[in-house]
């Protein structure tokens, strides 16, 4: 299966390059280079504090770093916004789901399929024919989203009312809504029983094989993304102590000792 999936991975679509951030006195991230390859599962892993939300809101442009720049589809970036980001085809899901949990699983993912529906702005207010076909094709677009997420039978449902890793699958269809080419998937595992996170897994692999979207994600537990991910940067108090295949990243000297000292 490695090799298989090694055939598929092409070129460096997103490079970070000499990244560092601080707020005040505290540095989040010092110097910090990596980069990520076309249709790569990239994981981001390091115990509590080391830098990993960090470096996911650098890359969508919530954070400015003080110094370093971004390669992004070949354009370089010295700030990123997160709308250029999102114009470019940079999605995410949160740690902390940003769903409307009184409306339904629908409209929550259709919410996904603004920045996509914004071009049709103008006919849409004059209420030209092409609009309504518009609207249908978008809906098209999210009801194959429910079908490959599996969450038919709750289309309708106020996802308020849903299990938390239910929840966890609709925000993943809201980033999926914005066909990115790059998806940043912030802990999509936390606070997940472990049918759950298998679940997850075999959904975050589907993703990446049949819509061929890059992934970059972000976990704490080293377990979980080590059997998913092509490669894997290791970050520990805001450095990075490791970059490489999850069988390098886990003979790492350094690596071992960032996680065996201290507490998960
Ligand atoms: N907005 C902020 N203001 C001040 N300090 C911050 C801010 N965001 C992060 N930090 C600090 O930067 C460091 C890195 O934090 P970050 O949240 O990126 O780590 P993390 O690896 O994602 O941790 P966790 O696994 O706990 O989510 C920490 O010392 C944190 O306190």
């Amino acid at each position: 299966m490695m090799n298989e999936r090694e055939k598929q991975i092409g070129d460096v679509i997103l490079d970070m390059q000499g990244i560092s951030l601080s707020f005040g006195g505290v540095k989040a991230l010092t110097n910090i280079s990596f980069n990520v390859k076309e249709h790569e599962i990239r994981a981001i892993i390091g115990p509590n504090g080391a830098g990993k939300s960090s470096m996911l809101n650098v890359i969508n442009g919530v954070y400015v770093p003080q110094e370093g720049g971004i390669q992004f589809r070949g354009n370089h970036f010295n700030r990123m916004t997160p709308r250029r980001a999102a114009e470019m085809g940079i999605a995410r899901t949160f740690q902390n789901l940003a769903l409307f949990k009184g409306m339904s699983v629908l409209d929550n993912i259709m919410t996904g399929r603004n920045l996509r529906m914004k071009s049709g702005i103008l006919s849409q207010a004059f209420r030209i024919f092409g609009a309504e076909k518009e609207e249908i094709r978008h809906r098209e677009f999210v009801e194959n989203i429910i079908d490959f997420l599996e969450i038919q039978a709750y289309r309708k449902t106020p996802v308020g009312r849903l299990p938390y890793g239910l929840q966890k699958r609709v925000d993943l269809g809201r980033a999926l809504a914005m066909e990115p080419r790059l998806l940043l998937l912030d802990e999509p595992m936390a606070g997940m029983n472990i049918e759950e996170k298998q679940d997850m897994s075999r959904f975050i692999l589907d993703v990446n094989d049949e819509y061929g979207t890059t992934i970059v994600l972000i976990e704490h537990d080293m377990g979980v993304v080590m059997d998913i991910s092509d490669r894997v940067v290791v970050l520990d108090y805001g450095k990075k102590i490791g970059d490489g295949t999850p069988a390098e990243v886990r003979s790492n000297e350094e690596v071992i000792r960032a996680y065996l000292g201290v507490e998960h």
